[in-house]
């Protein structure tokens, strides 16, 4: 065992026991008051490249589930993607010994294979008081004797070039008849977004970051805009395609729906800005307002950053949650067109499952869609001949996400 140090930029240090990889690391120091939910956040792609304090403070007592594990969409079964993506892990007291019947292994052996540095021992409290006082700082952690790691900002670097799928891939529906083919642009998406939308019927193909949606978007029936990592405004490719989607007339009517980075997506493609917040919102337990039925819902979120809500197009766009907190933007809605978003995450993993409704509302939208394309006689299944043309035959893409 190890000593480890956690500093954090122009603040304070604090000492503890390494318990993961024997590799230092830098980062973003952030903050989750989640009681549970470890294995699912720690590969949640947007927490590329942060060091993740826990406030719960015994951490690993349930070990980790198999990250193999699939379900009938050959989806992962426990994890948000393949591996994990946060680099180092700040707990309190962690726990040496773990129990639960779906747990494989421990929490340190998994950070060990991972190369997850992991730290136990630190008053996570002092950290979160330090944090919520000076805001989002970068940090690092040194094993043994090392020599410390430069600090080092990943919001500077585009984080979701490094997490999204390299090819398009193809999640199919398990019903005979699948309800509605939806295109899937993922900046880092998590597994269990894709499962929501297959298990209300869908088949989803999901898109690299950067693929130009709006040269296929007349093959499906919706399009979904994931989660991801670091700044939005660095996606500088992805909110132009946006933007060209968003301008076409052809595409009025094709319902959208973004999560979280998504949201924040299509915010910057209809002209608005987001701006970094102090500390973030990382918790399964914030409550939002929704402005439009005046109904509160407990929800579970991941972001560092926010739309600026006055900068929203008012022509267009109204507010559609706030969160009831800090009076962030929690969402928005198209005054005319079937499009929302959410900045909270209402597939969860972990977290409440009040928001679950969202997915309905989408899948509502698409609905009304169908009808009205069948009315004008314009319906246009997912051919793959089309798609075809363009090296996207569903039937040989491939079956998960394309990693490097
Ligand atoms: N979970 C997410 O999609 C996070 C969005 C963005 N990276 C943020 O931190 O605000």
């Amino acid at each position: 065992m190890s000593k480890a140090i956690f500093n954090i930029q122009n603040g304070p240090t604090f000492e503890g026991i390494s318990f993961g990889a024997e590799k230092s690391i830098a980062g973003e120091a952030v903050f989750t008051t989640s009681l549970v939910g470890y294995p699912e956040s720690m590969t949640d792609p947007s927490y590329r490249g942060q060091i993740l304090v826990f406030t719960q403070p015994l951490i690993g007592n349930y070990g980790v589930p198999d990250g193999t594990a699939r379900d009938e969409f050959n989806l992962l079964k426990y994890f948000e993607s393949p591996h994990a993506h946060v680099i180092g892990i700040v707990v309190a007291e962690y726990a040496y010994k773990y129990s639960h019947w779906n747990a494989i292994e421990s929490l340190a052996q998994w950070c060990q294979r991972e190369g997850v540095a992991a730290i136990t021992g630190v008053d996570t409290r002092a950290v979160v008081q330090y944090l919520r006082e000076e805001g989002s700082s970068l940090g690092r952690i040194t094993i043994g004797n090392d020599t410390p790691c430069e600090y080092f900002d990943p919001m500077a670097t585009h984080l979701v070039e490094q997490v999204t799928t390299k090819k398009p891939f193809h999640v199919a529906s398990t019903l005979k008849n699948p309800v509605a083919n939806i295109a899937l642009i993922d900046c880092g998406v998590k597994e269990n977004i894709i499962r929501c939308l297959a298990i209300r019927g869908a088949n989803v193909t999901v898109f690299p970051c950067d693929f130009k949606i709006q040269e296929v978007a007349d093959q499906f029936d919706g399009i979904f805009l994931s989660n991801g990592p670091g700044d939005p405004a660095m996606n500088v490719k992805t909110i132009s395609n946006l933007r060209e989607l968003l301008n076409n007339p052809n595409f009025d009517k094709i319902p959208i729906f973004g999560i979280c980075l998504g949201h924040q997506l299509l915010a910057l493609a209809s002209g608005a800005k987001t701006t970094k917040l102090k500390y973030g919102n990382r918790a399964h337990n914030i409550p939002v307002m929704d402005l439009i039925t005046g109904q509160c819902h407990i929800t579970s979120q991941n972001h560092g950053y926010a739309v600026d809500v006055e900068t929203l197009p008012k022509d267009q766009w109204k507010p559609y949650f706030i969160n009831l907190n800090d009076q962030s933007n929690e969402g928005m809605i198209h005054l005319t067109k079937p499009i929302f978003s959410t900045q909270f995450h209402p597939e969860a993993k972990g977290g409440p499952l009040d928001t679950d409704i969202m997915f309905d509302k989408f899948f509502h939208n698409i609905e009304v869609f169908k009808a009205q394309k069948n009315d004008l006689k314009m319906e246009q299944p997912l051919k793959s001949t089309n798609l075809k043309q363009l090296n996207l035959n569903i039937d040989v893409l491939a079956k998960e996400r394309v990693l490097l």
